[in-house]
């Protein structure tokens, strides 16, 4: 009886949700966003105490934990990455890797070429993602307050010294925020200061753009393809602060025209006429 009241309900309910997915694009994007939140939140609650259990607190070594462990996304998701130049990241010791940033799932892409002993700087908001927030400070994340200036940088200071008595890498998003709209946002500078502070070199890595899967101004979120380039390292042996604005600018271009080649976009010239990719 009571199982009969329940198929009574729960069947009409699932098959309404159904149909509702199928009829409101917007409901099923969001849909596909919630379920990636909640995968991201329920992975890293049962990963958490593998790290605690494995390497006892917060450590770099869990990066290869939570590496496989997001590894495995893309394959619910219906996305595959093409490498090139991973060869790029075979650098002796440390180095700071910049990449372009478009959404909550770069995070796929981060993990599918993340190099050992290599940690992220991340936003501090972060670390209340609750068990989200939990998995990235035992993977190591460095968390930054964006709001203040002085604070990043003497965070950012602190790292560079870690990075050479540890031997860890830093990946850095140097556009500073996602940016989903087909082109790159002006680089902040923290990570050229950190690599010329600490000698070390800048490897640049492209993603091409989502828009043709993942739009949420047209609620799309399909499978796709996503084409990743590790650049030749920029070594920056010998330069100053007075060179940290000509790296970042190679870095900028450099990554740019990367970035559209892989696109296979249009490109805006001083943001006006687009042009076609060569
Ligand atoms: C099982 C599931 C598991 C899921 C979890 C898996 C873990 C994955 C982790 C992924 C984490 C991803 C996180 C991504 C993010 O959060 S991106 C956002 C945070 N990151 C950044 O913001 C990095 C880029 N930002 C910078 O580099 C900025 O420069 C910053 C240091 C933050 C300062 O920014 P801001 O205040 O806006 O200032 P400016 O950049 O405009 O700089 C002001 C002047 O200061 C000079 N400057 C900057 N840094 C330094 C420095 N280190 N030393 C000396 N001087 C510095 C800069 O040159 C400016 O001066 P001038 O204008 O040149 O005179
Ligand atoms: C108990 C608290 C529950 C909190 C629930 C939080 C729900 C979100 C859960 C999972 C989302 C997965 C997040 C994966 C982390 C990806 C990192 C990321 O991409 O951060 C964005 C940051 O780079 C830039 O931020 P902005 O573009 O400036 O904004």
């Amino acid at each position: 009886m009571e199982s009969g009241g329940l198929l009574l309900w729960a069947l009409p309910s699932a098959l309404l949700l159904a149909l509702l997915l199928q009829l409101s694009p917007r409901l099923r994007f969001r849909a596909k966003v919630l379920s990636y939140c909640a995968l991201c939140l329920m992975a890293s609650a049962l990963t958490a105490p593998a790290c605690l259990l494995w390497n006892g607190g917060r450590t770099v070594e869990n990066m290869r934990i939570i590496k496989n462990v997001v590894r495995s996304f893309k394959y619910l998701y219906g996305l595959r990455f093409d490498v090139k130049g991973l060869e790029h990241f075979q650098v002796e010791g440390p180095c700071v890797i910049v990449s372009n940033h478009q959404s909550v799932l770069d995070m796929m892409g981060l993990m599918e070429i993340l190099p050992d002993r290599c940690v992220q700087i991340g936003k501090r908001e972060l670390l209340y993602f609750g068990s989200v927030g939990l998995i990235m400070y035992l993977g190591g994340v460095i968390f930054i307050n964006r709001k203040s200036t002085s604070n990043a940088k003497s965070v950012m200071s602190g790292v560079g010294q870690a990075m050479t008595t540890d031997n860890v890498k830093v990946w850095i998003y140097p556009e500073g925020t996602r940016n989903g709209n087909g082109d790159l946002l002006p680089f902040k500078k923290g990570a050229f200061h950190l690599a010329i502070q600490t000698q070390v070199p800048v490897i640049p890595v492209v993603y091409s753009s989502f828009t043709t899967f993942y739009n949420p101004e047209k609620n799309l979120f399909t499978s796709g393809r996503i084409r990743v380039e590790v650049l030749p390292p920029i070594h920056t042996s010998g330069m100053t602060a007075t060179d940290v604005t000509e790296l970042c600018d190679t870095c900028y271009t450099t990554m740019r025209e990367t970035f559209f080649r892989l696109s296979g976009t249009a490109r805006r010239v001083n943001g006006s006429t687009p042009h076609l990719a060569q």
